[in-house]
């Protein structure tokens, strides 16, 4: 079987292709790839890294409001379009899949009107613009939480999951935990804002550096690459305490998640999907400027059953943060409480549900 995947911009939509590409690799080692992406997103970069065939388009995402921008992106989805219809033509893929973010626009638009089956893959509790736009022309629509259903005609729509769900499970958190410079017997929190990282999450750390010091649990505090400079001036001027450990980014994550015991983080959907098939509780800050506030509503589905606290970016304060970690570490019952109900929501053999109904519409 041939597959083209595309799904870009950031980690969010990138992950769960990966994550896809490595457990079809693990099932049968025949199956080729081709991954259509840009150049200027992060897929350039995490794509290659892995030996995937990888091949961009130029294309930029829509402005929301009347713009000049928006002929010169529809000029460019046009030539997107063709460019990526040349691409398939000589890869001849059985089937299609698009992860996400608005390079998949033109790719998965190309391979539905040449007649290939077709496949997005939606993270989020409320689709993107460019997911919305391809339902229309697409054979299936693969959700991760039920809430998404709604959006879509309903015939196309089957709940896969998150391939990332698979992909996390089974590591070694003890490993994980060496490799950060974790201690292996202390309660252990993890602290990240997605996969760019987040500056009022960064603000409200760095507030708070003075006050966990000293604690009986331990924190990894990942800053997001571009922030990690500005940090680390920062941190200089307040002093660093011990049972902190500052870090630009992990490239471990699956194994680094198996070993935390709570974890502070903005509501990805991508994030979520890990969480909940590892049972980790988490305090959830949304970011408030993304598209339809979707990461509030992936939020709620997690804290409305017990599987998360919910904080607004707005409240978030150093103080604040201290507190609502010390609440839930403080509360063995309460811990065990939010991890059951976060283990209750995830959905593990998600890659296998995706890789069948790929194989499915590929026979058809
Ligand atoms: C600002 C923005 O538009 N964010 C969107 C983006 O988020 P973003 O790209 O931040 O995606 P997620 O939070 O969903 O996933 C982040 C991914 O990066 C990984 N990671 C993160 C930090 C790190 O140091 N190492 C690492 O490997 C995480 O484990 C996870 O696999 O895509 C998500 C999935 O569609 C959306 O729900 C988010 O709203």
């Amino acid at each position: 079987m041939k597959i083209a995947v595309s799904g870009g911009g950031t980690g969010g939509h990138i992950y769960p292709a990966l994550a896809l590409i490595r457990e079809i690799k693990k099932k049968d080692e025949k199956v080729e790839f081709l991954y259509i992406g840009t150049e200027k997103g992060l897929e350039s970069k995490l794509v290659p890294r892995e030996n995937i065939p990888f091949k961009s388009i130029h294309i930029t995402g829509f402005k929301r409001k009347i713009s000049f921008e928006n002929v010169k992106t529809i000029l460019r989805f046009l030539k997107g379009v063709r460019d990526s219809k040349k691409m398939l033509k000589e890869f001849k893929p059985d089937v299609v899949i698009g992860t996400g973010g608005y390079v998949c626009g033109p790719v998965v638009y190309a391979a539905a009107k040449m007649g290939i089956p077709t496949i997005v893959h939606e993270q989020n509790s409320v689709p993107g613009l460019t997911n919305k736009f391809l339902s229309r022309y697409v054979d299936k629509i693969a959700i991760c939480f039920e809430e998404a259903r709604e959006f879509f005609p309903e015939q196309k729509v089957v709940l896969t999951g998150n391939p990332r769900a698979s992909e996390v499970l089974g590591q070694d958190g003890i490993k994980g935990r060496l490799s950060a410079g974790l201690k292996l017997k202390i309660p252990t929190v993890l602290i990240f804002g997605g996969s760019r990282g987040a500056r009022p999450i960064n603000e409200a750390v760095v507030k708070s550096l003075t006050e966990l010091s000293g604690k009986s649990y331990q924190v990894l505090y990942v800053t997001g690459d571009v922030h990690f400079e500005d940090v680390q001036k920062e941190v200089e001027l307040v002093g660093n305490p011990e049972n902190v450990i500052i870090k630009p980014f992990i490239h471990n994550m699956p194994e680094v998640l198996s070993g935390v015991d709570l974890t502070v983080a903005r509501a990805g959907a991508t994030t979520l999907a890990e969480l909940t098939s590892l049972g980790i509780p988490s305090i959830l800050i949304p970011s408030p400027y993304v598209t339809d506030n979707h990461q509030e509503k992936n939020a709620r589905a997690l804290s409305e059953n017990g599987a998360a606290r919910l904080l607004h970016e707005k409240d978030l304060t150093g103080p604040k943060l201290v507190e609502s970690i010390d609440h839930i570490l403080g509360n063995e019952e309460k811990l065990a409480h939010m991890k059951k109900a976060a283990k209750k929501l995830g959905i593990p053999d998600s890659a296998q549900r995706l890789y069948r109904l790929m194989e499915e519409l590929a026979k058809k």
